[in-house]
């Protein structure tokens, strides 16, 4: 550390818990300069004593933080979203001066983020929020990153960026994702697609489970086998290794000592919530989203439990396994698109100017939706930068219509069992209904009609009509 010379760092980081810090480290690891602020003395302790071998330091005082940055001064906030953010920001911006940049890394809400541009701006501070995964491992040794915004202050980061994130194929795990809070609206997708899939492993284990009566031992070698083929992802690798993990207190396998009720901190709900406000169906992950929701209605639960009584065990063929490889690579996918599908909208609707491919290309590595299928999705969008849907892809489409009768198989043997498996009836419904030419919603409208006069629109001709339903002109 340089004594004579106060402001020597190049990049600056709020809230050094899991995810700040171990950028932190990170981005000292590849040669850059750099210091941090927490409130919390422990995690200035730890910080410090994580990156000793590095000329890095930790400040409880924000003044002292802000004045050891070089100008234009660039500070990454990684705090937990909402409140904190502001009230950060709120202390931060009496020390700064105009041309120093702020970026929010946390799991904002995207409308908050546009509202803090806004405030900045006029202030001549650069602000733009840049969502971050890869949970732990991925901060510190390799993260996927979507920044989005200031596109003048995301230049000033670049090279740091693409120097600490993960790598595909030599190729960075971060690009600058478009206008506004795209930053923050991508990141928020990537955890809906996050939701169903862990959602779509745990009805998976529960059909091996409950329907198969599988032990923890052949779940884990079902799972393991997947992972060496084309259902190889980051939840599938880490969920398989979850079946051998041993509880220290009891001796047993911890998963089964673990409640059934699943917590979540909002970005799912906002991805289905937002895109209720689009009117972009992604049924997949609203049902992810609900059937955690479901899960903490315990005592609920098992007293309709004891009154409906048990579900049965699936009468099983031997290709049962194959037919549930294909089920889960449907409904991955059908996850996938949904989640595509909800960012080419808004990027219509919001101005993003998205560009899909290369929201794939960054996912394939380093956050905790990579999976082998990003690859497809990647190609897909790059041979069609306009593509509506990913499942008018001609590649996707010949994959998609192989995996159809295992999918078929699984999803009616486990619902006759009564067994529960939203997410995959959800994927299985969604694309049945999307791959309907005729749907029966000429009904819907001509109730609508009847009852509130909302009017309707012919097949014969233009315009918008209304009928005198109580004619009876039967
Ligand atoms: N954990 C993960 O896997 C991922 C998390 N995220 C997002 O990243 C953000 C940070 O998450 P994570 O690192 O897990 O959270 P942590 O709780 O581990 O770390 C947050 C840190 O910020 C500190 N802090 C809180 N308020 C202030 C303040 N006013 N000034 C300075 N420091 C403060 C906290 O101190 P104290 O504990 O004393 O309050 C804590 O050390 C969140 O938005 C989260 O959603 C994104 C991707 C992955
Ligand atoms: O952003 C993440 C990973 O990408 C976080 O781990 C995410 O916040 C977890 O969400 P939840 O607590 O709602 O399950």
């Amino acid at each position: 550390m340089n004594k004579d010379n106060k402001a020597q760092f190049a990049f600056g980081m709020v809230g050094l818990g899991t995810m700040g810090r171990n950028l932190l480290l990170n981005m000292a690891d590849n040669g850059f300069a750099v210091t941090g602020y927490d409130k919390s003395e422990k995690m200035l302790q730890i910080f410090e004593e994580e990156g000793k071998s590095h000329n890095l330091k930790g400040y409880a005082d924000i003044n002292e933080f802000v004045e050891s940055l070089q100008s234009p001064r660039t500070i990454i906030l990684l705090v937990p979203a909402g409140a904190i953010v502001d009230s950060v920001i709120l202390e931060l911006q009496p020390l700064l001066d105009k041309g120093d940049i702020i970026i929010d890394s946390g799991n904002s809400y995207f409308a908050d983020t546009s509202r803090r541009y806004l405030e900045l701006k006029d202030k001549g501070i650069h602000f733009f929020g840049m969502g971050i995964s890869g949970g732990e491992e991925g901060a510190r040794f390799g993260p996927s990153m979507m920044p989005g915004g200031d596109k003048e202050a995301y230049a000033v980061v670049k090279n740091m960026l693409e120097a600490v994130s993960a790598k595909v194929n030599d190729e960075p795990c971060v690009t600058y994702i478009g206008a506004g809070a795209s930053g923050h609206f991508v990141k928020m997708t990537h955890n809906g697609i996050e939701y169903a899939i862990m959602q779509l492993l745990a009805e998976t284990y529960e059909i091996l489970k409950n329907g198969l009566d599988y032990d923890n031992n052949q779940i884990q070698q079902v799972f393991e086998s997947w992972n060496n083929g084309r259902l190889k992802s980051f939840l599938m690798e880490i969920t398989k290794d979850v079946f051998l993990f041993k509880d220290v207190k009891t001796g047993n396998l911890l998963v089964d000592e673990i409640k059934d009720e699943a917590k979540s901190k909002g970005t799912g709900k906002w991805t289905s919530q937002v895109a209720m406000d689009v009117e972009m169906p992604i049924p997949i992950i609203d049902t992810a989203v609900s059937t955690r929701n479901l899960s903490k209605l315990k005592k609920l639960r098992v007293e309709l439990n004891e009154a409906f009584g048990p579900t049965e065990k699936i009468k099983a063929s031997k290709d049962f396994i194959d037919d549930l490889e294909e089920a889960f690579y449907f409904a991955m996918a059908n996850a996938y698109a949904q989640g595509m599908h909800l960012l080419w909208k808004a990027s219509i609707d919001y101005e993003y100017g998205l560009k899909m491919a290369e929201i794939a290309k960054i996912w394939r590595g380093g956050c905790i939706i990579r999976a082998e299928f990003l690859e497809d999705i990647y190609q897909a969008y790059k041979k069609q930068p306009d593509l509506q849907h990913l499942f008018s892809d001609a590649n996707v489409q010949a994959k998609i219509k192989k995996s159809l009768k295992g999918t078929r198989n699984v999803v009616s043997s486990a619902i006759s069992a009564g067994l529960a498996i939203p997410c995959f009836a959800a994927a299985l419904t969604y694309f049945d209904t999307l791959k309907t030419g005729r749907m029966p919603s000429n009904l819907t409208q001509a109730q609508r009609d009847f009852f509130g006069a909302h009017t309707f629109e012919r097949i014969d001709s233009e315009g918008i009509f209304h009928a005198d339903w109580n004619q009876k002109n039967l």
